[in-house]
């Protein structure tokens, strides 16, 4: 047999990948991309992917090592995905070992088989039972069967069958049993689609004349317009076409109410992949999708990633949802990943929201992607009014302006609900001493304490270090120890002060931990009538409370001045949102904004023409300073317990890139790639570690790639500052 060596990918930081040598015997052919492969790497044991075959090796024949086992006949990755892959390790800068484990579920992962997911299927023979079937449980099981051939175990059990009963029908010729994987339940009840109106129907009809090849879209649609039925449609016909539909949905955005809006619409079955599933389910939902049982998967950010092999439509719901960007180990946006999946498999994507993204609007505005909007609440429902209420110089009661709290009683008294939304959970964002001044700050944060009470408690919301609260100063020793300032937790107190007759029910990461309690909540808050609902931006996104009416938003001021230059897109984005949880039915809403600045431009050019004409005005701001979308952006960020080393690596490297562009344009005055800093983050020190950053900006794609390319190979050679960590952010969605 001829001499090759099995090319693997690694989970590991390094961008490369390891030749390792066959098992004895084990023929070239053997051997095909996707594959499953144990390795031992150093001292440890290692799951690899391979990525090929070669017949040569730059490694010594005698330093090649043997792999332990192949685990996989056919390739678990197909060359669609491999081929995905690559492109995120190239775009991303990343370990190509470290993007393929992102798609896979994490048993594979650890080496389990695809069976693992299977579970026990009961299936009528379509037999007479070969020895008479009495027993009431006897019959009730035939008639199940005979209502539908196929049934899960556990669907059984969970009816009250046992494991005897079916095996007297299996006795009797009447049903066998296999190991297979199960489909998601399908609901029996039916719900019926809406009539659309005509600008959903022109919508519809713009955008399904794109299924059949790839076509990037915005529809553009103020809250409540009805964007969801638009894409319930338009899922309807791909997959009446015979395809299959991936739905991407912000993290807080899927909730069980999003679920069964879509699974009550459509007879075939829906896969589920998100962060609340165990290891188990994730394998059934990833295997029903790339198995094709699946005709609709609705997924979080990683559900980007599981195989499709019929797919005709992405959707991308609230596209410009920070969520989709992850934040550490591989910095993908599963919104632009989408779009690149969209392209090579040749099918439409579209992305949703009342409040796109910049870079979105640019790309629709500039042609690139097509502009479909929805202008009109659908049904009944009309716009929310929307009103600044100047809080300067007024005295404040439990934070409320007087007009706020009279408004908010009208409210109550038509036995409507009420959101007040401010976007910081706790007690008090601080607690201070009165009489000497001191805080209580993080000891290992740029950052103060946040004061909880239930339990009391003091947390750092940035390294979640948690601590007793001191009852006196530590620094004086006197008693005079407050929390300043109001979060969920204080409001939610005040309120039920003031509105003693009413329920308030208060919405945060404290009081929610999970999806099942959110659905509790969700269905408490409908069936309760008039009450105050107070909450962060949990509350803001994609809900359909029918009975709320009032919005009131107590700190819109909190956004407006954040040092981040997507500060006021994301401040103008989630001030929409919000605002657009009144009045979504019959009844018209109404948004109070409290501000000490009632004469902001933006936020009255917000109110007064809404977030398309901000958006515009926010892009032509970016447009003179050549901030993204009108240049390409990457951020490299350090951190280490030693603040000079940390800063010290970013100087090299600004160093080392300056020295390299000029090598590569030696005669050009204004290089292709702008380096900025290294500066320190806005919260230098955080969980312990000092933290700098260094903005690349470049008007070309490529030459910011070029850079970043060279970059890494220097940052992953650079010997001394061992104790640095480091990370490329391409296209970063803030700078803090
Ligand atoms: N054509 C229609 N006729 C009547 N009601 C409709 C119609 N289309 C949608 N609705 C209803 O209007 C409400 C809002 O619709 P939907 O949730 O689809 O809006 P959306 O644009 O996705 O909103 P948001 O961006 O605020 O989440 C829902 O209760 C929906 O059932
Ligand atoms: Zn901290």
């Amino acid at each position: 047999m001829s001499f090759f060596v099995v090319e693997t990918a690694l989970p590991l930081p390094l961008r490369r990948v390891f030749d390792y040598l066959p098992l004895a015997d084990e023929p070239e052919s053997a051997y095909r991309p996707g594959q499953r492969v144990r390795v031992e790497f150093g001292r440890q044991l290692l799951m690899g992917i391979v990525t090929g075959t070669r017949q040569h090796s730059e490694v010594p024949q005698n330093k090649l090592r043997p792999l332990l086992e192949r685990l996989d006949d056919e390739p678990l990755i197909d060359d669609n995905g491999l081929a995905l892959c690559r492109w995120l390790a190239d775009y991303y800068h990343h370990s190509l070992g470290e993007v393929l484990e992102h798609m896979i579920p994490t048993m594979l992962r650890r080496g389990c088989a695809l069976s693992e997911a299977d579970e026990l299927v009961w299936q009528a023979t379509g037999n007479e039972p070969a020895s008479p079937l009495r027993g009431a449980k006897q019959q009730a099981l035939l008639q199940l069967f005979s209502d539908q051939p196929r049934w899960p175990h556990s669907a059984l059990t969970a009816q009250g069958f046992s494991l005897a009963q079916l095996r007297r029908l299996q006795d009797a010729g009447v049903i066998s049993e296999s190991q297979q994987l199960p489909l998601p339940p399908l609901m029996l009840e039916r719900q019926q689609f809406h009539t659309l109106n005509p600008q959903q129907q022109s919508a519809l009809k713009t955008l399904s004349a794109e299924l059949g090849h790839f076509r990037a879209c915005l529809l553009e649609g103020v809250t409540g317009s009805g964007k969801t039925e638009v894409y319930l449609r338009l899922i309807e016909e791909a997959i009446q076409q015979g395809k299959q539909a991936l739905v991407l949905v912000p993290e807080i955005g899927l909730t069980p109410q999003t679920v069964r809006r879509f699974q009550a619409r459509f007879s075939v079955p829906v896969a589920l992949l998100h962060s609340g599933l165990n290891d188990r389910e994730r394998l059934q939902g990833w295997r029903q999708a790339r198995e094709g049982g699946a005709r609709i998967l609705i997924g979080t950010r990683s559900a980007v990633f599981t195989p499709l092999p019929d797919l005709g439509l992405i959707i991308i719901d609230e596209e410009h949802d920070g969520s989709f960007k992850q934040q550490d180990g591989l910095r993908y946006s599963a919104r632009d990943f989408a779009l690149v999946r969209a392209h090579k498999a040749g099918v439409p994507i579209v992305l949703g929201s009342a409040t796109p993204s910049l870079e979105t609007l640019h790309n629709a505005l500039s042609g690139k992607y097509l502009h479909v909007k929805l202008t009109q609440r659908a049904g009944n429902a009309r716009p929310p009014g929307m009103k600044l209420h100047s809080i300067l110089h007024q005295s404040l009661t439990a934070g409320f302006a007087q007009p706020v709290l009279a408004k908010m009683q009208q409210h109550l008294d038509n036995n409507k609900q009420v959101l007040v939304f401010i976007n910081r959970r706790g007690f008090a964002p601080l607690l201070a001493c009165r009489d000497c001044g001191w805080m209580a700050e993080c000891r290992r944060c740029d950052a103060r304490m946040t004061l909880h009470r239930m339990p009391p408690h003091l947390h750092c919301h940035h390294c979640d270090f948690q601590q007793g609260i001191p009852a006196i100063c530590p620094q004086c020793g006197g008693s005079h120890v407050e929390g300043i300032g109001q979060g969920t937790e204080r409001i939610e107190e005040q309120l039920a002060g003031l509105f003693p007759a009413t329920t308030i029910r208060r919405v945060d990461r404290d009081t929610v931990r999970n999806k099942q309690a959110f659905d509790e909540l969700y269905d408490d808050i409908h069936d309760d009538g008039s009450c105050i609902l107070v909450g962060t931006q949990m509350l803001a996104k994609g809900h359909h409370f029918p009975d709320v009416t009032m919005v009131v938003i107590l700190d819109a001021d909190a956004g407006l001045f954040s040092s981040d230059f997507r500060g006021m897109e994301h401040s103008a984005q989630l001030i929409c949102q919000v605002a657009g949880r009144a009045g979504r039915e019959d009844s018209p809403g109404e948004v109070w904004i409290q501000t000490l600045y009632a004469d902001h431009p933006q936020l009255n050019l917000l109110l007064d023409s809404g977030y398309h004409a901000l958006a515009l005005s926010l892009l032509q701001e970016r447009q003179h300073q050549i901030l993204p979308p009108y240049s390409h952006m990457a951020l490299l960020r350090s951190e280490c317990e030693d603040r000079i080393q940390a800063q010290q690596l970013l100087q090299e490297a600004r160093a080392f890139m300056q020295n390299w562009l000029h090598q590569q344009h030696p005669n050009s005055r204004q290089a292709p790639v702008t380096l900025l800093g290294p500066f320190p983050a806005i919260m230098e020190r955080r969980a312990g570690r000092f933290r700098f950053q260094l903005q690349l900006y470049a008007n070309e794609r490529k030459a910011l790639h070029q850079l970043a390319h060279v970059l890494v190979q220097f940052l992953e050679s650079h010997k001394g500052l061992h104790k640095v960590r480091w990370n490329l952010d391409i296209d970063p969605i803030d700078t803090l």
